[in-house]
């Protein structure tokens, strides 16, 4: 079985824990957008449900196929966010922004009641630190927040290359919020909690891919089937 169809089964896995009437995070990516879709075929079907996208690639998506929006203005809770991944250690702590949703994604998670994470099981690591961690950062003063990052990262015990992300044009990738990401590979993060609060106080970051105690269930799919974990 190929990745591509891994990531719909955790999707589609998701979508058995999606009740009538309720109010939905809509990930980010290619594991979230399986999951856009089949929520778009149960819509079309009688499904009563509202989203609200992570992305503007996600509300393009939803639109595409038919799931209803609204924004964290107009409602007040979500009952559940699904979305993808692009670490998940067993305390389903997570590295997101590998597409550069991290702020929006994590605004609508911390909205949420529940967050159920969706991955192929290669997503799945005993420590977090193998992908880059992204860290969106406001494009003023860019040299003065960047040496503060390595400050912080020095005081966790923790060296590595850092790259502000280019988009498919060269220039610098611009977020959805009109903001810059530093790409930091750290190998193994020992303390990711700390490291989370120590970025999160730095001025000029507007936010960290480390998203932790926010995920409630983890759905990955493998080779042998999905495995379904809960946060202990
Ligand atoms: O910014 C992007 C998101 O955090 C994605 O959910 C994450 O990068 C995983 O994406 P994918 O499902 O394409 O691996």
């Amino acid at each position: 079985m190929n990745m591509d169809e891994l990531k719909r089964q955790a999707a589609a896995k998701a979508l058995e824990h999606v009740r009538d009437g309720m109010k939905l995070g809509l990930g980010t990516g290619s594991t979230a957008k399986h999951f856009v879709e089949l929520l778009g075929e149960r819509v079309a079907g009688g499904l009563k449900v509202i989203g609200v996208p992570t992305s503007e690639t996600t509300r393009a998506d939803a639109q595409r196929c038919g799931v209803p929006l609204t924004t964290l203005d107009e409602v007040d809770r979500l009952d559940l966010t699904v979305d993808g991944a692009d670490e998940v250690d067993p305390a389903l702590n997570l590295i997101k922004g590998g597409g550069g949703a991290l702020l929006r994604e994590k605004i609508v998670a911390a909205a949420s009641d529940r967050m159920i994470v969706i991955a192929d099981d290669s997503k799945w690591v005993p420590t977090l630190g193998r992908f880059p961690l992204p860290v969106e950062v406001i494009p003023f003063g860019l040299s003065a927040t960047r040496r503060a990052i390595a400050d912080v990262f020095a005081k966790c015990g923790l060296h590595g290359e850092m790259a502000i992300r280019s988009g498919k044009d060269g220039h610098a990738f611009v977020t959805d919020g009109g903001h810059w990401i530093i790409d930091a590979r750290l190998g193994t993060i020992t303390d990711a909690p700390r490291l989370a609060g120590l970025l999160g106080a730095i001025p000029g970051v507007v936010e960290h891919g480390l998203f932790i105690g926010l995920a409630s269930t983890a759905m990955l799919a493998g080779s042998q089937g999905i495995r379904v974990f809960e946060r202990p």
